[in-house]
């Protein structure tokens, strides 16, 4: 390839595409996962429990989750099909057009100073003033939708510093150019020149940001008198409640407006649109489209970049890069919009909290690429402006950027004052703003589903992702940060599916096949939740109720489902590797899977079902940019953090103690009366699954128990997990294992002893109900004698003449006890005995670590509760038992025997009730450490 001529002849592309390869060895490996889900589905279908089997409907759910699975796995494959990266040529940029780039315009949206404060909005602001590109043909808007004259004081600063800053930036040739990240990034000083201006313009940017910080700390702002917006607000104007303000910090327009070294300076406006109460905003696709309103009056540039305040631009090449793509003269003209990866600056080196979203920005991506491009999310990207307004595509109509529209902006007070009306409230009414132009309306994802819009149209977008990264923001880092995040984007993007744009049907022909499943990916994020809840739940309530769910190890039909669960996660670790992730960041990205797929998919999905009824309305919390001193050290050492009471953090926790509970419970029967190597062989799966579950909710242990800093987990949250525990116990264990009976039963002549091994300490209970007398209508009326024996042959306790007794002590010594039984009627007795002893007391005063000891009190407590009950519903049982074969004299049999049962029913729930009330009423107490 030469350089030179433009003509289209020898037509020199400025940017080429690369397809990724080693995608054949994919498909192969995608085709053999996809005969293992096929061959699982078989397996279900042809296995399902005859009607009376136990676990039929769970059975029949597992399918159903695994269907789900399934077709979800194969529509994530579309974006790992085939892979495009994308390569500029900015030189020849240059070369051909550098004397007719088109205008561009900014777009940084902020919308509350509390939680992205004005610091960090005007570092945003000054990265993107000094990007390298002709500063005339620049122009920066920043919308406030805080109304905040702090952020208004803080950008007028900005403006002066903006002076030094730009001329610096350029004579050094400074990356990155948001002074906050430059300061920080320990610049190469070139020479002694250098030394002096570094020194020089360091202490103005101190200056600048001490007197921001100051202003901030007071509230207050030491001169007004350019504040000519906020100076006309009275006592009733507000955040929510205030006319427009619109002032133009720098004309670039005006030959005065020039920085220290004599260079014009780029334009700068400061907007925010008119608040009312009655008339809703529209959040930021309100705050866009005024924008776009407002600036078309202004510098009117065809190309519009919009980043959000806490996405400092990182490259000063940037908008080349993205004109390399919009101006090619072969393939320009298709694109509507470049979108650069959103990363993040603050993520640790394991990514605790799954920020990076690794497989998506390095994989998914360049997928959705090959197909049509990226969608739109928000920040990061350069859009036409033509297009974002709403114009259709059309094959025949090229949109030429060189052109070039003069503005004569005037006198900048009357300017101003006219172009307030284009950012009042009402101007839009009865207009298409929101649906046919600018971004549209009513979805909390407002970036995506424009995108999709103007894809469906017949644009195209592309999706760089340099080496460099364009853009920086600030991730969120606190869990709940991150969940109410995470809620947000489901939330919209399954409105997105069931809106007018639903890549389902609306998309179908209009975009490629590709695509549609790509946004699909993404749209069913929050269906989601209902697979991964039964998944989480159901195998495990099995486990401890033993009843399996999956094929047995040695069964054949046990080798799909071992491939596709150990292939997969292997395949997502090397993709998550290769990507640039660590090991322990793919294990926490694991982590982070399942707490938005139980919590906020959950929430989200909930929302819009409420939301189709009519009960919920439109929201959108701002993600904070801020978290005090404690949390974000301890976002620095990678440790999980709660603090706050979110009902999210009642969903994770009880699911993962519900997990405990069910393991720790089968284990317990292990020793009474399975063998481990049966329950390996028919349960190995759900074990496996359970185990997982525990092993990747360590941390949340850890904060639920042991913890003692403020980013725990609120004693509240672990209270009412336990009470959500409680009755996941009650209503789906117990009521199922009702009727099976732990003691025994005998018939006794004369005397019957039995004995019962006990240990030390523990409290032992006992019952005994005599059932019936053997052979005649007689029903002994007399009962028999029970005397308990310790192992030194002391007497614990001696019953007379009862027909059923219930009782309890404390063993002091070791040993065998004896229960012994005389029966002084000439008849047979059958008796039903109970004897409960040692299961809840842990001896091991040994262990020493003292951190252990409150979740062995916590499983114990909730193990003996457990005992408890199944000790009183066997009671109530026998005695209800005894009851009809009283009544079977009586010839009643049957409609008693169906009276008492149902009676006792109630009696053994109302217990549990009790029971557990009390058990976690003393809980209450343990865990507010
Ligand atoms: O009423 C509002 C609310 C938000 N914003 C701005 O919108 C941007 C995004 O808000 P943020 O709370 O940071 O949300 P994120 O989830 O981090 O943002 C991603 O997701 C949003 C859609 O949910 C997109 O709007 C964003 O561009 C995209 O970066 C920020 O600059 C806000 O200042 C407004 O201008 N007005
Ligand atoms: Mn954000």
């Amino acid at each position: 390839m030469g350089s030179g001529g433009t003509g289209k002849s020898e037509y020199i592309p400025l940017f080429e595409t690369e397809k990724a390869k080693g995608r054949i060895v994919h498909r192969l490996f995608a085709t053999s996962i996809f005969v293992g889900i096929i061959l699982i589905w078989i397996y279900r279908a042809s296995h399902i429990p005859r009607s009376q089997e136990d676990g039929r409907w769970a059975w029949i759910g597992m399918f159903g989750a695994e269907i789900w699975f399934g077709l979800y796995w194969f529509i994530t494959q579309s974006v790992r099909w085939s892979l495009v990266y994308r390569r500029t040529f900015t030189d020849r940029l240059s070369r051909r057009f550098e004397n007719e780039l088109p205008k561009v315009d900014i777009f940084v949206c902020t919308a509350d100073p509390a939680v992205e404060p004005p610091i960090m909005v005007i570092n945003t602001v000054l990265s993107v003033m000094a990007y390298d590109y002709p500063t005339e043909k620049l122009s920066v808007y920043l919308s406030d939708d805080g109304g905040s004259e702090l952020t208004f004081h803080a950008l007028l600063e900005a403006s002066y510093f903006s002076k030094h800053w730009l001329p610096y930036c350029k004579k050094y040739k400074v990356e990155p150019r948001s002074p906050a990240a430059y300061f920080e990034s320990d610049p190469r000083i070139l020479d002694a020149n250098h030394t002096k201006d570094f020194a020089s313009i360091k202490k103005l940017y101190e200056q600048l940001e001490n007197k921001v910080l100051l202003a901030n700390k007071l509230g207050q702002i030491p001169d007004k008198s350019e504040h000519k917006g906020f100076a006309m607000w009275d006592s009733s104007s507000s955040r929510g409640n205030h006319d427009t303000i619109l002032q133009i910090l720098v004309n670039g327009s005006d030959p005065e407006a020039r920085d220290v070294a004599g260079c014009k300076l780029p334009t700068l406006v400061y907007l925010a649109r008119e608040k009312r109460p009655e008339h809703f905003h529209n959040f930021k696709a309100g705050a866009m489209n005024a924008l776009i309103r407002v600036s078309s009056e202004i510098s009117n540039g065809p190309v519009i970049l919009n980043v959000d305040c806490d996405m400092y631009s990182n490259d000063s090449q940037s908008i080349r890069d993205a004109l390399c793509f919009l101006m090619d003269e072969e393939k320009g003209h298709e694109f509507a919009y470049v979108q650069f990866p959103q990363i993040f600056k603050n993520i640790t080196k394991n990514d605790l909290y799954a920020n990076s979203m690794t497989a998506g920005r390095e994989v998914e991506f360049h997928g959705l690429d090959a197909f049509g491009g990226p969608p739109y999310i928000g920040s990061g990207c350069f859009q036409r402006r033509e297009i974002l307004s709403g114009r259709k595509y059309s094959k025949c109509y090229k949109i030429d950027l060189k052109t070039q529209n003069e503005c004569k902006m005037g006198n900048v007070h009357e300017l101003e004052e006219r172009l307030k009306s284009l950012a009042s409230c009402t101007y839009e009414q009865n207009t298409e703003w929101g649906h046919e132009m600018g971004l549209k309306y009513g979805c909390p994802v407002e970036d995506v589903i424009t995108g999709l819009s103007i894809q469906c149209q017949g644009w195209k977008s592309v999706y760089p992702n340099p080496e460099r990264p364009a853009f920086l923001g600030v991730a969120g880092t606190t869990l709940d940060q991150i969940l109410v995040q995470q809620k947000r984007w489901s939330e919209g993007d399954l409105q997105i599916l069931l809106s007018k744009y639903s890549p389902a049907w609306y998309g179908l022909g209009r975009i490629h096949i590709g695509l549609t499943m790509g946004y699909l990916i993404y749209c069913l994020w929050s269906p989601n939740c209902v697979a991964v809840l039964y998944y989480s739940i159901i195998p495990s309530l099995h486990l401890l109720k033993g009843i399996p769910l999956f094929p047995q190890v040695s069964s054949v039909w046990f080798l799909p489902f071992a491939y596709v669960i150990i292939a997969e996660h292997i395949y997502s670790a090397v993709e998550f590797l290769l990507s640039g992730g660590t090991f322990l960041g793919w294990w926490n990205e694991q982590r982070m899977w399942l707490y938005k797929r139980t919590s906020s998919y959950l929430l989200a999905f909930v929302d819009t079902i409420l939301k189709l009824l009519g009960f919920s309305d439109l929201k959108f919390v701002i993600s904070s940019k801020v978290s005090d001193e404690d949390a974000s050290k301890r976002y620095g050492e990678e440790i999980l953090e709660f603090g706050t009471t979110s009902p999210m953090f009642i969903i994770i926790s009880t699911l993962a103690l519900l997990n405990l509970f069910c393991l720790t419970g089968i284990l317990m029967k292990l020793k009474a009366n399975l063998s481990l190597s049966f329950l390996w062989e028919t349960m190995a799966l759900q074990i496996l699954l359970c185990g997982a579950f525990i092993v990747i909710n360590l941390p949340l242990f850890d904060a639920l128990f042991f913890r003692k800093d403020n980013g725990r987990m609120p004693s509240s949250v672990t209270s009412k997990s336990m009470m959500k525990i409680w009755w996941w116990v009650v209503t789906v264990v117990l009521v199922s294992s009702l009727g099976s009976c732990f003691g025994i039963r005998f018939v006794i002549d004369r005397e019957e002893c039995i004995s019962h091994k006990v240990e030390y300490g523990a409290t032992v209970h006992y019952s005994f109900v005599v059932i019936k007398s053997d052979g005649s209508w007689h029903f002994s009326h007399e009962g028999v004698d029970l005397v308990v024996k310790g192992p030194t042959g002391e007497q614990v306790h001696d019953f007379r003449d009862k027909t059923s007794e219930k009782d309890e002590f404390v063993a002091y010594h070791e040993g065998v006890y004896k229960f012994c039984f005389t029966n002084k009627s000439p008849y047979h007795e059958t008796i039903d005995f109970d004897v409960q002893a040692g299961h809840f007391v842990f001896h091991d005063e040994h262990a020493k670590d003292e951190h252990f000891k409150p979740l062995f009190e916590h499983i114990s407590k909730l193990e003996e509760a457990l005992y408890n009950i199944q000790f009183e519903q066997h009671w109530l049982e026998a005695q209800t038992e005894r009851q009809a074969i009283v009544n079977e004299g009586m010839g009643k049999r049957v409609m008693h025997k169906a009276m008492y049962e149902s009676l006792a029913l109630i009696a053994a729930s109302v217990l549990q009730v009790y029971l557990l009330r009390r058990l976690f009423d003393r809980k209450l107490g343990i865990s507010r450490v």
